[in-house]
């Protein structure tokens, strides 16, 4: 069981700054999450996507725990989210491996918390390690890896904690687009082999498609859920060589790209001379980032 409920969710930044948004004295507040409301079903995997800074990844730490929200909640399973817990593991861009430690001694460490016998934890984390399609390569330091290869043994590390959840910010960003090809079947093969129930933002549509049972498109910030679409793809058709050219595939698309490219252009509508969107300076703020300084 892992159904993930965001319930009314915000998220508010306070920072100091220059004082030009929203300023009260020398503090400047970023409504990051404008109240965000979304199901997500066990053993579901489900993308979010939206333009950059609309709040993505602000939204997965909350529910990763990392956060609290601002007003609203995330329960697990009908009980509210109050901090980490081993039923989550999260995924970053950045694959925060330890450089002194081999792959398989980076898997091996999430593992040290919860099972004693070195045998045992090694024997858990080469299977992972065989999983993510590493064999061989256990005794290899990051350094000596791809960052396709770094990703994998980020995978493996947080599938070796057995999760109820995978958390995923984009994880793939950092990649080649081949590797990433790759990186992305590999991922959907092992999401329907350990039925995990995943939750994976990203910026790219088509990854979405490929990836998702349903996707979520978010706002401009302050990120809310515009619309959340069904991808109308079974996972076994999706492994399919030529998914990416099938009537569902371009269809589910074009019908996203519609939906994101709004927010694209909004989350763009600053004032070009300060960069923010209610610029207290009197410069008419237009689509595209446009000013003109008429005042
Ligand atoms: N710790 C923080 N302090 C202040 N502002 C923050 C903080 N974290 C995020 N923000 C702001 O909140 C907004 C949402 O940021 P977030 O990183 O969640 O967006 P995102 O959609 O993941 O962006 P991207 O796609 O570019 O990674 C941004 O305006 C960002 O500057």
């Amino acid at each position: 069981m892992s159904k993930i409920e965001a319930v009314d969710v915000t998220k508010s930044f306070t920072s100091r700054g220059t004082g030009k948004t929203g300023s009260n004295g020398n503090h400047t507040e970023t409504q990051a999450l404008g109240g965000v409301n979304l199901t997500i079903s066990t053993g579901e995997f489900h993308v979010i996507l939206g333009p950059s800074g609309c709040g993505k990844s602000t939204f997965l730490d909350i529910v990763a725990g990392l956060s609290t929200p601002t007003s609203g909640e995330i329960r697990i399973d009908g009980k509210p989210v109050i901090g980490p817990g081993t039923d989550r593991a999260v995924v970053f861009q950045q694959y925060a491996l330890l450089p002194w430690r081999t792959a398989l001694g980076n898997v091996e460490f999430g593992l040290e918390n919860i099972e004693s016998d070195k045998k045992e934890r090694v024997r858990i984390a080469t299977n992972f390690l065989s999983l993510v399609g590493l064999s061989g390569f256990q005794d290899h330091y990051p350094h000596e890896l791809s960052g396709g290869m770094k990703q994998r043994v980020a995978i493996a590390r947080a599938l070796a904690l057995h999760p109820d959840i995978l958390l995923m910010d984009e994880p793939f960003a950092a990649v080649d687009a081949q590797t990433r090809e790759i990186l992305q079947r590999d991922l959907l093969r092992i999401a329907i082999e350990t039925q995990k129930t995943v939750l994976f933002i990203t910026h790219s549509i088509d990854e979405a498609v490929f990836l998702a049972d349903r996707v979520s498109v978010m706002t401009a910030r302050p990120g809310r859920i515009k619309q959340t679409v069904e991808v109308p793809l079974t996972r076994a058709e999706r492994l399919d060589e030529d998914v990416k050219v099938s009537d569902a595939y371009v269809k589910t698309r074009h019908y996203l790209w519609t939906l994101l490219k709004e927010e694209v252009i909004r989350s763009q509508d600053v004032c070009g001379k300060c960069s923010v969107e209610t610029c207290t300076f009197g410069h008419r703020v237009t689509a595209g980032g446009a000013d003109d300084h008429g005042n």
